[in-house]
């Protein structure tokens, strides 16, 4: 079916969702990193762009809060620039693990590989992919290069969140050395897990973090700054991983409930991915026990299901402009 919606329904959509549930309680702030633990639980927003550069912002969407596991996407989108869907497919996977995002036993359960670029194994695999090989520096700068050129702006990096990951992260360092024994590690271990935990410690705002979606959505092509970032043969593949494991162990309530893939991070932000329609993101610090923003995940539920925007239901959605 046919199913064409205005800006202004849009528009309306998300206003009406903010508002319903601005007032949920419920979830606590990532209190396994310091840092994340004393960031003001009440901020909260939601930011959509849509596929003419148009972007919608509500809330607190210029706060710069950690990216954390978000980053995960960018980064899989860049191996995929750099070597192609195949190489990420055959040396990381794209299966669910059905298990916390920084599972052990995921990686002894599957020996062979990673299973997905998107929990914290594969990640850190993922990094150790990113090209050129040996070069922390230069690997470093393509990893920010492509977040900026996804988001149209620069991510910033907090200093105090780095720090605070580094001195805390020592279950990524028992999945750098596993993974390392599996021999899917592709480069310098710890460079591989220091540029891991760096990139989770990258700020980053909602409204970024949508034109980032909105890329993903227009096949590659950043709808605000008109440059095209990557082949369109990516969206399909980056959608397809953030629909399996986006929400960890929670993702199939998720996706049967909103109808969106969607990925989060312990920082609080969440996008969701509408191909050929628009991208969205959220934010709020607390989370539920999968590590999942409580409110970003209400507020983007609330509105994709006004709107029948659940990429299920049969419906060919165009927005009018
Ligand atoms: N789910 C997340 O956002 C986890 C990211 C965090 N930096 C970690 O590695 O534990």
């Amino acid at each position: 079916m046919e199913k064409t919606i205005t800006i202004d329904q849009i528009e309306q959509a998300a206003q009406e969702a903010f508002d319903e549930t601005k007032s949920l309680s419920g979830g606590v702030n990532a209190h396994y990193i310091p840092y994340l633990a004393n960031i003001d639980p009440g901020l909260f927003g939601i930011s959509i762009t849509l596929l003419n550069g148009k972007c919608i912002n509500i809330g607190d969407t210029s706060y710069r809060f950690g990216i954390e596991s978000v980053s995960k996407v960018p980064t899989a989108i860049l191996v995929m620039r750099q070597q192609g869907p195949e190489v990420l497919l055959n040396k990381i996977g794209a299966d669910a693990t059905g298990l916390p995002f920084n599972s052990i036993f995921a990686i002894l359960l599957e020996n062979d590989h990673p299973s997905t670029p998107l929990v914290n194994a594969g990640a850190i695999s993922a990094c150790s992919m990113v090209l050129p090989a040996g070069d922390s520096a230069g690997k470093w700068k393509a990893i920010v290069d492509n977040i900026t050129e996804l988001c149209g702006s620069a991510p910033v990096l907090i200093e105090q969140l780095y720090e605070s990951e580094s001195a805390t992260n020592f279950n990524n360092r028992a999945i750098a050395w596993l993974l390392k024994n599996y021999n899917r590690i592709y480069d310098d271990v710890n460079m591989s897990l220091d540029l891991y935990t760096r990139q989770c410690s990258l700020g980053i705002t909602s409204a970024q973090l949508a034109v980032m979606a909105a890329t993903i959505a227009n096949n590659g092509v950043n709808p605000v700054s008109g440059k095209a970032v990557f082949d369109e043969a990516i969206t399909p593949k980056i959608t397809s991983l953030i629909a399996t494991v986006g929400f960890y162990e929670h993702t199939g309530d998720w996706l049967y409930t909103s109808g969106i893939p969607a990925k989060s991070g312990v920082g609080g932000g969440v996008i969701g991915v509408l191909p050929g329609v628009m991208g969205i993101s959220a934010f709020a610090p607390p989370l539920d026990e999968a590590g999942n923003s409580v409110k970003a995940q209400a507020v983007m539920k609330s509105f994709v299901n006004k709107l029948e925007l659940g990429i299920f239901n049969g419906n060919r959605v165009s927005v009018k402009y």
